[in-house]
């Protein structure tokens, strides 16, 4: 429907600067997802150096993996703090939920960026 802000009709140049938008504040306000974006750049460029095609696709899926939980556990966190600024049980439960599901994409992206590192070093040395 639309409205001041919704506009109806498809306009895939907005959703494009929407998507930027999201992730911009996501990069630029969370540490936590900046270094670890970073992090998986500098795999991903060492991949390329050496053109580890599969390695690259892996690094790409779990890094798109982590990032997407990330995001996700941000818009809840956010919308969580916006609900509810005092202590709420529910609130608890919804954000440790939601910091569970980070927790276990980030447990495999830092594995499979060990496994990947640890590979491409030993076609380094
Ligand atoms: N309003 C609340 N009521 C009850 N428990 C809360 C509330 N806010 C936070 N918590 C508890 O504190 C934990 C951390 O919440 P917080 O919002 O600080 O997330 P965080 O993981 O530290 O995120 P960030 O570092 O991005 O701020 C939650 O997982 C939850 O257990």
């Amino acid at each position: 429907m639309a409205s001041k802000y919704r506009k109806s009709g498809y306009h895939p140049i907005r959703k494009l600067k929407v998507i930027l938008a999201g992730l911009q504040i996501a990069i630029a306000t969370e540490f936590s997802v900046a270094y670890k974006v970073i992090l998986s750049v500098v795999v991903l460029v060492i991949a390329v150096i050496f053109s580890q095609w599969p390695d690259l696709i892996f690094i790409f899926l779990v890094t798109g993996l982590m990032l997407i939980a990330e995001l996700f556990n941000s818009a809840i966190e956010g919308l969580c703090d916006f609900l509810e600024q005092q202590y709420d049980e529910k609130i608890r439960a919804i954000k440790d939920i939601s910091a569970a599901a980070v927790g276990i994409s980030i447990l495999i992206w830092a594995v499979a960026l060990i496994f990947e590192s640890h590979h491409l070093w030993s076609l380094l040395i």
